[in-house]
């Protein structure tokens, strides 16, 4: 059968079980997972001999009514770092989309996209064309009303004072006939002055810090919510989402009274306690000013008290450490190779980089780090499959990191797989990747403000709730776009890429009312396949698929009134 269809045109979803208003779209969407009982677990070792070991599973289905707020505020993005290589990279990127910008290189015209970016860039599949059979497809933007991100106002702070041009510059990631168009609009772009505190990233950074907020640890955590109060109110915004995409901290020490729950964390704050981190300091003034708080780094910023504290005030915070490159390819192919039956017995991951952040990184205590977020990112897939893994048992899993400043931005990450295969074999793959970390990393950080700025918008009440409510305040749906997801606590992580990319779409689907994608397909699979169902008496009702030999937004131009 020829390719699958596509379409541009917002979507519109006829079905009792959603509604569209001005205000809203509102389904009615049964939720149905499974509900599993081992007899050893529950029924202890006399259950278990009485009737043997069972896995019991029953399905649940949970009524829910989803609510999305169809009016997109207008939202302001303030980032942590914002003149570093990411930072910059974002700004630019989204004022040339903004401003037109095309440029030239050796290979000719370019002008601005959004490739790496799933909710600019990627597409939904959302059924089977009704004439042909044939997959359709829209863009993630179709499904419900998203944030334009050339519409965001971006600000931010840094301990650097260099403005956004200069930043740019520095940061030597965007072509030179592009920065030269964009540089009179960058410069005119200043940082605020940030919370520095030397002790938390490599002493090599110290050099940079010449943008430093003075006084307590209250006084500058005032100072950073004045800043998002100001930052709001300059800028007529209706939202702000802080996103930090700063220097890699070392981990902070948790412990009781010091950061374990809200009121000691606040405690410790007002007391000047050496233990509060910069980022944390950043995460409780966003959540304070009510604003979503994203962490691209993989530090610890939200220590138990600040995950208490966004639950008690109904904030979102998602993280850590944005998941670009080497660690991104590594959740999709140890999920195939586990998913496969193959058996990964070493991963050796390693990568030489040259930019500011690598610097940064070159420091044990910071590198500590980022070791353990690109360490666990396969703890799920392992755990996932017993056949292979004993429990306890992981693949040798070794993550290097060194800095070459010549490389620049242009990670270059080698990694070896070896793994068991049938009848005592062993495969390995070798992989080189040349990773332009912050090309990499900035579509993500716009993913990351565009779907949280969405979740905010969404209310779901289930069956028996007297009253809606919003998704829980650690917004774990934003795990695509991470390495280490933080999820509400007690609940499992999921690194897998593409559990993570479903997920996303499902969501969205049931936005709208849509069954979640099942990839099963059985429209085709069939003795009538290639029948098209129209309804539940599928046999009796099948129209035999025509040769759809057009794109679906031709064939709306042909439907008959
Ligand atoms: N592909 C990627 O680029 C990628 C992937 C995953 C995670 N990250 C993380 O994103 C972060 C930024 O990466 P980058 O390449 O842009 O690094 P960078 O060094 O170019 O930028 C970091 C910026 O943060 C500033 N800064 C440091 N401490 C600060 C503070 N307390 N307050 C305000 N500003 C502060 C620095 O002056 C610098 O401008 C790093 O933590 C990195 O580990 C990057
Ligand atoms: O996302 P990814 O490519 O696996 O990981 C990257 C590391 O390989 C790199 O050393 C680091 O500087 C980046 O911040 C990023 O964390």
């Amino acid at each position: 059968m020829a390719d699958s269809l596509f379409s541009a045109a917002p979507l519109d979803v006829r079905g009792s079980n959603v509604k569209y208003t001005d205000e809203a779209i509102e389904s009615t969407y049964d939720y149905t997972t499974t509900r599993v009982v081992m007899t050893e677990a529950a029924g202890g070792a006399a259950a278990a001999a009485a009737s043997g070991p069972t896995v019991r599973v029953e399905p649940v289905t949970t009524r829910m009514t989803i609510r999305t707020e169809r009016k997109v505020p207008k939202v302001g993005v303030m980032m942590v770092g914002w003149g570093g290589n990411n930072g910059s990279t974002v700004t630019a990127s989204l004022l040339a989309h903004k401003m037109g910008t095309t440029w030239r290189s050796r290979t000719g015209l370019h002008k601005p996209d959004f490739f790496g970016s799933v909710t600019q860039a990627s597409t939904i599949r959302v059924g089977a064309d009704a004439a042909s059979g044939r997959d359709v497809y829209v863009p993630m933007t179709s499904v419900v009303p998203m944030l334009d991100p050339t519409e965001v106002v971006i600000g931010g702070w840094d301990i650097s004072s260099a403005d956004l041009g200069a930043s740019m510059e520095r940061a030597a990631v965007l072509p030179y006939d592009l920065q030269r168009q964009l540089r009179p609009a960058m410069d005119e772009l200043r940082p605020l002055p940030s919370i520095f505190e030397p002790d938390w990233i490599a002493a090599n950074q110290a050099d940079r810090a010449d943008n430093v907020l003075p006084g307590t640890k209250r006084e500058r955590l005032d100072a950073v919510r004045a800043d998002i109060r100001g930052f709001k109110e300059a800028n007529g915004l209706d939202k702000v989402i802080v996103l930090w995409t700063a220097n890699t901290e070392r981990f902070s020490e948790v412990a009781a009274g010091l950061n374990d729950t809200a009121a000691a964390l606040l405690a410790s704050i007002d007391a000047g306690a050496e233990e509060v981190s910069p980022s944390t300091l950043f995460a409780v003034a966003s959540i304070l000013e009510g604003c979503t708080y994203i962490n691209g780094s993989p530090q610890n910023t939200f220590v138990p008290g600040v995950v208490q504290l966004a639950s008690e005030k109904g904030v979102f915070i998602a993280g850590d450490d944005f998941k670009s490159g080497q660690t991104k390819l590594k959740s999709v192919l140890v999920d195939f190779l586990v998913s496969a039956g193959i058996k990964p017995r070493s991963i050796v991951s390693y990568n030489h980089l040259g930019n500011n952040d690598g610097r940064n990184l070159s420091a044990p205590k910071t590198f500590r780090s980022k070791e353990i977020s690109k360490s666990n990112v396969v703890d799920d897939m392992v755990s996932s499959n017993r056949l292979l893994y004993a429990e306890g048992e992981h693949p040798d899993h070794t993550v290097v990191i060194k800095y070459v400043p010549h490389v620049g931005d242009s990670k270059r990450a080698m990694d070896e797989y070896s793994s068991d295969i049938f009848m005592g074999g062993e495969n390995t793959l070798v992989i080189h990747n040349t990773c332009e970390d912050s090309l990499l990393a900035a579509p993500l950080i716009i993913d990351l403000f565009v779907l949280a700025e969405l979740c905010e918008r969404v209310t779901i009440r289930r069956d028996g709730e007297a009253a809606p409510h919003r998704l829980h305040p650690v917004l774990s749906l934003l795990s695509y776009m991470l390495k280490a997801p933080m999820v509400p606590p007690g609940t499992p992580v999921v690194n897998s890429l593409f559990r993570q990319r479903e997920a996303i779409g499902n969501f969205l689907r049931a936005c709208v009312g849509l069954a979640p994608e099942s990839h099963m397909q059985l429209e085709h699979r069939f003795h009538d396949a290639g029948t098209v169902w129209t309804d539940s008496a599928a046999a009796a009702s099948a129209v035999p698929a025509k040769a759809a030999d057009a794109t679906l937004a031709d064939e709306e131009g042909k439907v008959d009134a």
